[in-house]
């Protein structure tokens, strides 16, 4: 099978190992390890070698129990088995088949495991609270390394992937396969009609032979408004697409491109000139139709009139209980659908799929499914792109891109997905909500991508519409490009609209595979992660690209709160897959890399993280009133690792940070951000996981809203934190660091009063970490007492921080 003319269609490369991170690696890991001799060596002596050797009691004794537990899995129900020889010749001497009867004796042996009860309730007294707190301390430590060692596998062997796209052309411009590309809406809300069309119009200008290319908007809020939007949209294609290829412009949504150029590229091609303003007077015609309806709620009598599709909506009573609404606005076969220049138009289609209250809908990955099941009757394309409706196209060859890797003759027959970064276009100078995935975008996917692959994240990514079906891997799988495209087509008929809605009804899926084996999973938040996972444990894999030129733009969560609840879906979903049956290191054994069953806990383990860092940023604060040293005193070398491993490890993180384009405010920033998610939207994503399990709750999605109000809009542009609404998170975070503040003060004081400096001798490091949270934390208290505006803390929030603040000091003291 080798061929030796194979020039490939891709390249990789892996990027050099660099010393610098080798050095990185190990002096920080020694660190560690002494970080951890220490915590053994100086536990409070109060308790001295009786808690330690008590605490080995408990270990050992908890392994023997949970080792017991295992044992008896193999004693529950033993089976012995006896035969009946004599019978057997009677009856079958001639055929001989097998005969065996079963007699179970049952053996319950139950012993129950009081022993680690009585070890945890009996801790030697003489250490008390202390011991307690240091252990606390040890294993947060011993978290956090666990942790970064995890980080590190991402880090180990980033590669970087470059197409080829003339080759493409060269071999394949003729059998280019199908295209169909899914956008998702949920909300007419938060989700504003005109951005959802804007995303449509920009991959209908994809830089690809239109007749082969479909685009298909699915609409969860099932909205009059969405679909005149698309109607208005699919006429103003007509103008947009031919200017778009015409010219080259970039990017080609045209809301994005008319708001960065703004004048004529070309002031001396008067036909350029002239077409520009054309296009431009055509496009603020356009907005404002679709801008007025949305403004008014409601669609313009006269426009209803001019298309059938609006009397769909005489069934509809509510966006949660509907029929399928099933409009093909463009039909690509359709001689007629042609645009200015007489050339074929995409097939355009939008698709709000049955809604009844008493089905569960699955939100996006009910979405895509319906979607899947549609448009494999209507178009079929053996390729998909899923994008979500904020993030529009930014660059017209990312198809192309994207076919590269799957159509490389050796290589692609293997790849299931290229997913591309989520980028976003609404990112301020100094990115205060740390929105920019920075680190995960330019630094964590690329190593990703040479352990086994990049997750889906649900947007930006091209998939193979066999895989994502639910397709297994087999070594001789191999499309051929040259015949596929044929065998696939419809006989060319004009697809109806009434029998494909059936497609898409609620019942459709009952005693299916769909949501389990075929298509997206359902029952969790990050459908699109689980999806990703389980594609590549059937022995896919999958690519990042990230080109320079950025292939897609979204819009970025604006208010603190959003961004927060956002992390909160995100956390929540990726610890219930790390609980669940597919938990990477379980489900993936032999199926994917070891190393990529690893990464993926990066982001699955990022809820746990709460625990060990609310101990973290609370605990060692408090007690510095008591004058209980958590550290190493300056004046011991013990001191040296501490040190170090802080040291090192943010001046990596700082130079990961700047190596990436980023400034040293955006990393100051995303510090802060780290913080906050960790202490509020994965403490709540990791409770609500726990709930979840215990049967309590059901998980949800929480649509992002891509709107805010001008007041909120003009904060963000000038950086200024946005509090503002009343939430459990921001009392979390105004308490934090109003307690930290406390400590902070009062610190300083006891340092000021000491003449011989023992104080500082014991608590400096004790110090530095309140200091650095107060530091970090000035936004806040700026937002607590400071401000006047609408997007400082409620001031029912400044009154429940200061309280317990003040309890909780109380409570430390005594
Ligand atoms: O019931 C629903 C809910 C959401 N969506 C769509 O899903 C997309 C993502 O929703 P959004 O509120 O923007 O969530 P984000 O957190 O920004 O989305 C990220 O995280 C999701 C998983 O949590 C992924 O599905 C997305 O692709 C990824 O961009 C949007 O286009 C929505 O219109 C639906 O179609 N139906
Ligand atoms: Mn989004």
């Amino acid at each position: 099978m080798k061929n030796d003319n194979y020039v490939p269609l891709f390249e990789t490369k892996a990027a050099k190992r660099r010393l610098a991170y080798k050095f990185y690696f190990a002096s920080v890991f020694i660190g560690l390890c002494l970080i951890f001799a220490y915590r053994v060596i100086h536990l409070p002596s109060q308790g001295g070698v009786e808690t330690w050797i008590w605490i080995g009691m408990f270990i050992s004794e908890l392994w023997f129990t949970l080792h017991w537990l295992l044992t008896q899995s193999a004693r529950w129900n033993p089976v012995y088995r006896y035969t009946f020889k004599d019978r057997l010749y009677q009856r079958y001497e001639k055929v001989l088949p097998e005969v065996d009867v079963f007699v179970c004796m049952p053996d319950h042996t139950v012993e129950p495991p009081l022993i680690v009860v009585v070890r945890v309730i009996h801790l030697p007294s003489q250490g008390e609270v202390e011991t307690w707190i240091w252990i606390g301390m040890f294993i947060s430590e011993l978290w956090f390394t666990l942790y970064w060692l995890l980080t590190q596998s991402a880090r180990w062997n980033p590669v970087y992937r470059y197409t080829f796209k003339d080759r493409l052309s060269q071999r394949y411009e003729k059998v280019l396969p199908k295209v169909d590309v899914f956008v998702c809406t949920a909300d007419h809300t938060v989700e504003p009609p005109l951005m959802v069309v804007n995303t449509v119009l920009s991959v209908m200008a994809y830089d690809y032979p239109t007749e082969k290319l479909s685009v298909y908007l699915s609409d969860d809020g099932g909205s009059e408004l969405m679909f005149h939007a698309l109607l208005e949209a699919s006429r103003f294609s007509k103008y947009w697409l031919p200017f778009c290829k015409k010219f080259k412009i970039e990017p080609r949504s045209p809301e994005a491109y008319f708001s960065t150029v703004l004048q004529p590229v070309n002031i001396d091609d008067p036909v350029m000139a002239e077409e520009w303003s054309t296009i431009k007077k055509l496009y603020e015609d356009m907005k404002e139709q679709i801008d007025n309806a949305s403004n008014s709620g409601q669609v313009p009598e006269a426009a209803r009139k001019e298309h059938k599709g609006f009397q769909e909506w005489d069934l509809v009573s509510s966006r949660r209980d509907h029929p399928t609404i099933l409009q093909i606005l463009i039909d690509g076969r359709d001689p007629r659908a042609v645009d200015t220049e007489e050339q074929t138009l995409p097939t355009l289609v939008y698709l709000a799929r049955e809604k009844r209250p008493q089905y569960h809908h699955n939100f996006k990955a009910g979405a895509l499914n319906a979607l899947l099941r549609i448009s494999s009757r209507i178009s079929n394309g053996l390729v998909i792109l899923t994008v979500d409706c904020d993030m529009f196209s930014n660059s017209s060859g990312s198809l192309r891109d994207a076919l590269c890797f799957l159509m490389d003759e050796e290589k692609g027959q293997k790849i299931a997905f290229v997913q591309f970064p989520q980028n976003f276009n609404n990112i301020t100078k100094n990115d205060i909500y740390s929105n920019s995935l920075r680190i995960i975008n330019e630094v964590e996917l690329l190593g990703l991508d040479a352990n086994g692959g990049p997750p889906y994240i649900g947007t930006g990514c091209f998939h193979r519409r066999d895989t994502l079906c639910g397709k297994k891997y087999r070594k001789d799988y191999k499309i051929d490009w040259f015949t596929e495209n044929d065998k696939r087509v419809e006989e060319g008929e004009k697809v109806l609209e009434e029998p494909c809605k059936t497609l898409a009804s609620c019942s459709y899926e009952k005693n299916t595979d769909w949501g389990k084996e075929i298509g997206l999973k359902y029952g969790c938040p990050v459908e699109d992660v689980i999806t990703g996972l389980s594609i590549q444990c059937r022995g896919w894999r999958s690519v990042y690209y990230n080109p320079k030129r950025k292939g897609f733009l979204g819009v970025a969560p604006t208010p603190l709160l959003q961004a927060l609840v956002q992390h909160k879906r995100w956390s929540e979903g990726d610890l219930q897959i790390f609980l669940s049956q597919y938990c990477p290191p379980v489900y993936g054994r032999g199926k994917i890399p070891l190393k990529l069953q690893i990464s993926y806990c990066i982001y699955l383990l990022w809820a746990p993280n709460c625990l060990a860092t609310l101990y973290y940023v609370v605990v060692p604060s408090l007690c510095i009133h008591r004058g209980l040293s958590l550290f190493p005193k300056v004046s011991s070398p013990w001191v040296l690792p501490f040190l170090y491993v802080i040291v090192a490890k943010y001046a990596y993180s700082l130079g990961e940070f700047l190596w990436s384009r980023g400034t040293f405010q955006e990393w100051w920033n995303d510090q802060r951000m780290w913080l906050y998610k960790r202490t509020t939207s994965y403490l709540f994503g990791f409770t609500e996981t726990i709930f979840k399990l215990l049967g309590f709750t059901k998980s949800g999605f929480v649509v992002t809203s891509k709107v805010a109000d001008e007041d909120v809009s003009l904060r963000y542009e000038k950086e200024v934190m946005e509090y503002g609404a009343p939430s459990p998170m921001f009392t979390i975070l105004a308490t934090i660091s109003l307690a930290n503040l406390f400590s902070f003060v009062g610190a300083l004081k006891m340092v000021i009063m000491d003449s011989q400096s023992r104080v500082f001798d014991q608590l400096a490091l004790q110090m530095l970490l309140c200091g650095l949270l107060v530091v970090i934390n000035l936004p806040v208290y700026g937002g607590l007492f400071f401000r006047k505006d609408k997007g400082r803390m409620p001031s029912s929030i400044t009154y429940q921080a200061v309280i317990i603040a003040i309890l909780a000091h109380i409570v430390a003291l005594h």
